[in-house]
C-alpha cells in the first residue's frame, strides 16, 4: 500500500474530564470544514457512550466501552482500525482514550496495527486539566499524578486547559512542570481546549518517526529520573516508532503473552503480580447508575455537590422531574455542568461516576433515595 495513502491517526490523551471531548467536537468540525473526513474511536470506562452524543451522527465512530482500551483485550483497537479504514475510508482517525489510559500502550497497539493496516501514528496530544495537575503537584502526588505525568510525557503537542481558572502565575508554575517532564512538546493555554488547529495539521505534515523520538526521549527521561522498572531493555531502547514496530513485529512469532510482556510497561509496581498486565490505574473504579424514575434537579445538584472527593469524575444524561428538557451532566474535578440535550437514538437515564476506591453502594443508595423521594412526590 503506498505511503501516502495511509490514514493520519491522533491519539487524544489526558485524564478525566481534562477537556479531550471538548478537543475532539472542534477538530471534528475545524477538518470537516476544511473538506477531510474525520472518523473517531471513542474508549469509555462506562458501559454507555456519553461523549459519543456530541459527536455528530455524520462522523463515523467506532465504540470501545465498558473498559480501558490498554486493559481490553490486545487486538480491539487493531479491529476497530481495521473496520473504519476499509469501511468508511477516513482522511483521519482521532482516538479518545479514557482519562484513565496509558498512551505508551496505545502507542504500541496502533504502531503495531501500522504493520498490517494503512495507519500512521502522527502524534498524542494531551490535554491538562491545569488547576487539577496545580493541586495534586502541590498535595498529594499519587498515583492520579503519576499517571497524569506519564500522560504529559507522551505528547507532541500539550493543552494546558482551563486556563480561565488560574491566574497568570499559577499558569506559569504548571507550564514549568509540564516542560520539566517534557521538554520536546510544544505547550499551549487553552480554554475549552481551544487551540489553533493548524498547530494539529502541522503534526500530520511532520515525519511520524521524529514525533515518537521525542515521545521516547521522554521515556527514558522518566525512566532515569524515576527508576521505573522495565523489564524487556530490547523494546525500551527502541530509539523510533520504527524501532518499536520492529520490536512489535518479531515478538509476534512468539508466545503471545510473552510478546505483551516484551511491548509493555511496568508503570505500577502495586499490581506486579500480574505480569501480563501493568498498570497504573488499577485503583479507578467505575459504577454505572441506570434511573428508573426522573429525579428532582435541586436534590441532584446537591447530591453531586457532596460526592466524596475520591469520585473525580461524573457524567450522566438525565430526565428532571421538574424540567422538560433531557440534560447532559459533567462533573469534572468539582466543577459541575448541564447542557441541554436531545440524545441521538434511544437512551436511557443514566450517570457514570469514576473515582478511586469509593463506595458504589454509598453512590446507589443515595441515587435510589433521590428516585425514590421523586417517586413520594409524584403521589
Ligand atoms: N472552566 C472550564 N471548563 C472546561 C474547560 N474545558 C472543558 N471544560 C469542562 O470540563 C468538563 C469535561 O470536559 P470534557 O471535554 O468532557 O473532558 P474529557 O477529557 O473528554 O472527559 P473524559 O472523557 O471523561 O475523560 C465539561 O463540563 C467541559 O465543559 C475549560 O477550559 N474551562
Amino acid at each position: 500500500m503506498a505511503a501516502h495513502k495511509r490514514v493520519t491517526v491522533y491519539v487524544l490523551s489526558g485524564f478525566l474530564g481534562s477537556g479531550k471531548t471538548t478537543l475532539l467536537t472542534k477538530a471534528i468540525d475545524h477538518f470537516t470544514e476544511a473538506g477531510r473526513k474525520p472518523a473517531v474511536i471513542m474508549n469509555e470506562i462506562g458501559e454507555v457512550n456519553l461523549d459519543g452524543q456530541l459527536i455528530a451522527n455524520e462522523v463515523p465512530m467506532s465504540e470501545l466501552l465498558g473498559g480501558c482500551i490498554c486493559c481490553s483485550s490486545r487486538g480491539d483497537l487493531a479491529t476497530a482500525l481495521k473496520e473504519l479504514v476499509t469501511e468508511e475510508q477516513p482522511d483521519l482517525i482521532f482516538i479518545e482514550s479514557t482519562g484513565i489510559a496509558n498512551p505508551m500502550e496505545i502507542i504500541d497497539e496502533v504502531t503495531d496495527a501500522s504493520l498490517i493496516l494503512p495507519v500512521e501514528l502522527k502524534a498524542v496530544i494531551t490535554v491538562v486539566d491545569a488547576p487539577q495537575l496545580l493541586e495534586l503537584s502541590r498535595t498529594s502526588r499519587g498515583k492520579t499524578y503519576r499517571l497524569m505525568q506519564e500522560q504529559i510525557r507522551c505528547a507532541n503537542l500539550l493543552l494546558l486547559n482551563k486556563a480561565d481558572l488560574l491566574q497568570e502565575a499559577a499558569l506559569q508554575e504548571v507550564d514549568a512542570l509540564v516542560r520539566e517532564w517534557n521538554p520536546y512538546a510544544s505547550v499551549h493555554y487553552t480554554v475549552f481546549s481551544q487551540i489553533d488547529m493548524r498547530l494539529i495539521e502541522i503534526l500530520e505534515e511532520e515525519q511520524g518517526q521524529e514525533q515518537h523520538l521525542a515521545a521516547k526521549h521522554n521515556d527514558k527521561k522518566n525512566n532515569a529520573q524515576h527508576n521505573v522498572n522495565h523489564h524487556h531493555e530490547d523494546h525500551h531502547d527502541a530509539d523510533s516508532a520504527h524501532d518499536i514496530q520492529r520490536a512489535t513485529h518479531s515478538s509476534k512469532d512468539h508466545d503471545p503473552h510473552e510478546s505483551r510482556n516484551k511491548l509493555h510497561h511496568d508503570h505500577d509496581h502495586d499490581h506486579a503480580h500480574d505480569s501480563r498486565h501493568h498498570h497504573s490505574h488499577n485503583h479507578v473504579m467505575a459504577y454505572t447508575h441506570f434511573f428508573e424514575r426522573a429525579v428532582d434537579s435541586n436534590a441532584f445538584e446537591e447530591f453531586v455537590s457532596k460526592l466524596p472527593q475520591e469520585v473525580y469524575r461524573a457524567k450522566g444524561i438525565l430526565s428532571f422531574s421538574d424540567t422538560s428538557s433531557r440534560f447532559l451532566f459533567q462533573y469534572a474535578y468539582r466543577e459541575m455542568d448541564f447542557v441541554k440535550i436531545t440524545p441521538k437514538g434511544d437512551v436511557p437515564d443514566v450517570a457514570v461516576f469514576i473515582g478511586e476506591n469509593f463506595s458504589k453502594d454509598a453512590v446507589r443508595t443515595k441515587l435510589l433515595k433521590l428516585e425514590s423521594l421523586s417517586e413520594i412526590a409524584a403521589k
